[in-house]
């Protein structure tokens, strides 16, 4: 296998997918930011449990949202810092952007009940599809540091218990619901990916 080399992989919110993203403004109709809901002038305070490269945290972060990232391996978020680091540096939008994120490293199963959080956000690394799928090289650098997140049914129950408003669970489009929790309240489909929507809330009339 071929072996990582920490400078293959960068976090970067100014340049590449996330700069254009972010220049362009797509906002609120994007999916994510469906899924996770934003209703008015409230920002809603997210805990982004698996924050690998931060692109949705940062997403959501532009957006208004205040994000709490936690990401458990050493690597990403030494690579994580340095992204934010790297944004905050830049100044302007992306400075008020990164001043809504803050980054724990740490387990989000164990981390989660201390921060009783409203909206939680999962993102695991999703089962392989077949084996001639192509398979972005980034994701595989992540995963050869990260591994295949087999504990992502237990950070599931853990959020679903835990949340005061929803869970969001990102998703392969095709793939089968994640199996041992329950189907989701509701579903926003993108174009490769889906957000499985757990409300957790009786009164949810304040989110979208
Ligand atoms: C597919 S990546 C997430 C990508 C991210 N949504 C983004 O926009 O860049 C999954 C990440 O979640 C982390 N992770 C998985 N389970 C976790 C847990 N229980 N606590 C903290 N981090 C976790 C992994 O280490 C990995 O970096």
């Amino acid at each position: 296998m071929q072996k990582f080399e920490k400078s293959d992989l960068v976090v970067d919110f100014v340049g590449g997918a996330v700069g254009h993203r972010f220049r362009s403004n797509e906002g609120r109709k994007q999916g994510l930011a469906k899924a996770v809901g934003f209703s008015g002038n409230t920002a809603p305070e997210v805990v982004d449990a698996t924050a690998g490269l931060g692109r949705d945290a940062f997403l959501l972060a532009s957006l208004g949202a205040n994000v709490t990232l936690i990401e458990r391996s050493e690597t990403m978020h030494a690579l994580l810092a340095e992204g934010l680091k790297r944004a905050e540096a830049e100044g302007g939008r992306h400075a008020e952007t990164v001043a809504r994120m803050t980054l724990l490293h740490g387990d989000s199963c164990a981390l989660i009940p201390q921060l009783k959080p409203q909206i939680i956000l999962i993102d695991p690394m999703h089962p392989p599809r077949d084996k001639t799928a192509l398979v972005k090289k980034e994701m595989r650098l992540i995963r050869e540091i990260v591994g295949d997140d087999p504990d992502s049914l237990q950070l599931m129950q853990v959020a679903l218990e835990n949340a005061q408003k929803r869970v969001v669970l990102k998703w392969p489009l095709r793939a089968d619901p994640m199996p041992g929790i329950r189907k989701p309240s509701h579903q926003i489909i993108g174009k490769s990916t889906r957000y499985d929507v757990f409300v957790t809330a009786k009164a949810t009339g304040d989110l979208a």
